[in-house]
């Protein structure tokens, strides 16, 4: 099923996740949720934390066919690598944003997977950055913290407007 997104500058946005004891059915049907809720948002990561349930669990799909889902359950990232660069980040909890972001490149991901086998990963490009970006959100934060205030007030603008006009589409 379709979860409905939060929307910056929702204050729940900002609850830290808790980490997930054991892979219970109902957590298996919030993945299958959360997956199509990401395809059909058109992005290619969602934090639990996006669709209001605070535990320690992440979707991906990087991949051009949309076909190759991931699913990351008490990820531990660790940076590999001291420099950072600049990524043009966007964030389906605020729509229509987009602006350039600073972090290190390559990461160390160790987490659960939907099975609750061990992953354990070196990665960089799109996929570090992604994680990380992932990660801030099981931390309540949001990539737009990271730019001036004038750019966060008129994120919140944007959100607003984009909001009012998905309101009227119905
Ligand atoms: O809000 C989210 O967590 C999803 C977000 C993940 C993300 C994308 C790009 C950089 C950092 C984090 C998105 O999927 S935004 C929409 C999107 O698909 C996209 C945006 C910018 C670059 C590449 C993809
Ligand atoms: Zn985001």
């Amino acid at each position: 099923a379709l979860l409905p997104i939060l929307s910056y500058p929702d204050p729940r946005l900002r609850t830290i996740a808790t980490p997930v004891k054991e892979v219970t059915a109902e957590i298996k049907t919030l993945i299958t949720d959360m997956i199509e809720t990401m395809y059909d948002a058109q992005g290619i990561g969602l934090a639990a934390s996006q669709v209001d349930h605070h535990i320690q669990l992440i979707v991906m799909d990087l991949s051009e066919d949309k076909d190759s889902p991931r699913v990351f359950i008490n990820p531990k990232v660790t940076p590999l690598v001291e420099e950072k660069q600049p990524y043009e980040e966007g964030c389906l909890s605020v729509p229509d944003v987009y602006d350039k972001v600073e972090r290190p490149n390559k990461v160390r991901i160790e987490a659960l997977d939907e099975n609750g086998n061990k992953i354990d990963e070196e990665v960089e490009g799109l996929l570090a950055v992604c994680i990380q970006h992932e990660m801030d959100h099981l931390n309540g934060v949001i990539f737009v913290d990271y730019l001036s205030r004038l750019k966060q007030t008129r994120a919140r603008d944007k959100v607003r407007k984009v909001l009012k006009i998905r309101e009227k589409q119905g």
